[in-house]
């Protein structure tokens, strides 16, 4: 069954309490910060932290991803430690050509092979922030065999772009488009960028029914207030899944009978009405809503 990254939840490498109870609230991806939410006189303890959690912590079925520091900084010694603990996922920030990713790829596989672990286990991220890393989102996102996902970071973004967040988001329109697309161009998830006002729920609510329709497997999030929200939001509601589940039996009782287009509820129905429907029950079941596709 295909990974469910609806919500992957920030938290600062230093916070210690952070750290320990993480795995409760029930984000499907731990994004364990060492980069902007780490001073630099705490990057060397932030990783001691982190790589102690990872080994010693069970956050269930939780995805483990860790936001390292760029390669000229801090970036090769937060790999080889990440690696060691046996994260799932490095994400690299600030990503602005395909050559940053594959650098991080080739000291993955150093460290990978120096530690004696098994060639291609740990899955990379890349967050793109700048319009720099926009243009070049389609080569960033086919650069590594390891890439399971690309991310908007907005902050950052809007930042280079010399503007700043809008309650509309028409300033993060293109971005968030090339971003969607380059995704989808390369096979990997699309992920949404951070919403730093916890307390304007309504704005949340907004931003995350808009990059749903978007197309984004998800949304980063930075307290566990917002993850409650994004998954009502992206679940399937039970008319999406009774009508996802007559348009697949329609279509299999079409093709037991040989006929191609067939119409449900008096709706035309070919394959990609077919595929859409699909994914509707996947995300379901990877929901947890149905069990077995629907089948029972
Ligand atoms: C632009 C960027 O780079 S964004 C990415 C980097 N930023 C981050 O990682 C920040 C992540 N978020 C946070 O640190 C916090 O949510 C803050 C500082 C924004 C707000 O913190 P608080 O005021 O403590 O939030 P709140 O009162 O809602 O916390 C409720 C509980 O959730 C915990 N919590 C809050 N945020 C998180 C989080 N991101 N991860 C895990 N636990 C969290 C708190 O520790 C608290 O636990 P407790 O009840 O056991 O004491
Ligand atoms: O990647 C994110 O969503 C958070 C971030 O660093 C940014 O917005 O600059
Ligand atoms: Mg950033």
């Amino acid at each position: 069954m295909k990974r469910l990254r609806t919500t992957m939840m920030f938290l600062p490498g230093m916070n210690a309490a952070m750290l320990r109870d993480a795995g409760i609230y029930g984000a499907d991806a731990l994004m364990f910060d060492l980069e902007d939410a780490v001073s630099m006189k705490e990057k060397d303890a932030a990783r001691f932290l982190v790589h102690e959690a990872l080994r010693t912590i069970d956050y269930g079925q939780a995805e483990t991803v860790v936001r390292i520091n760029e390669l000229d900084t801090f970036g090769r010694q937060d790999i080889l430690a990440m690696v060691d603990a046996g994260v799932e996922v490095i994400r690299l920030p600030k990503t602005e050509t395909a050559q940053d990713i594959i650098d991080v790829d080739q000291a993955i596989s150093a460290a990978e092979d120096r530690l004696g672990k098994k060639q291609g286990q740990t899955h990379m991220m890349a967050a793109i922030e700048s319009a720099e890393g926009i243009f070049n989102a389609r080569d960033i996102a086919k650069a590594s065999d390891r890439l399971i996902g690309i991310a908007l970071g907005a902050e950052d973004y809007v930042t280079n772009l010399q503007t700043r967040r809008y309650p509309d988001g028409q300033e993060l329109a293109f971005g968030r488009s090339m971003i969607l697309h380059a995704a989808r161009a390369a096979g990997v998830d699309a992920i949404d960028t951070v919403y730093s006002d916890i307390e304007n729920e309504a704005g949340f609510r907004e931003e995350v029914q808009r990059i749903k329709a978007l197309g984004f497997n998800g949304k980063s999030v930075v307290n566990p207030r917002q993850i409650p929200i994004v998954k009502e939001i992206f679940a399937p509601t039970q008319k999406e899944i009774y009508q996802a589940s007559r348009v697949i039996k329609g279509i299999q009782e079409a093709e037991a009978n040989n006929s191609g287009v067939i119409s449900v509820d008096g709706k035309m129905v070919d394959k990609p009405i077919v595929e859409r429907a699909q994914r509707v029950m996947q995300l379901a079941e990877a929901s947890g809503l149905i069990k077995n596709g629907g089948q029972n």
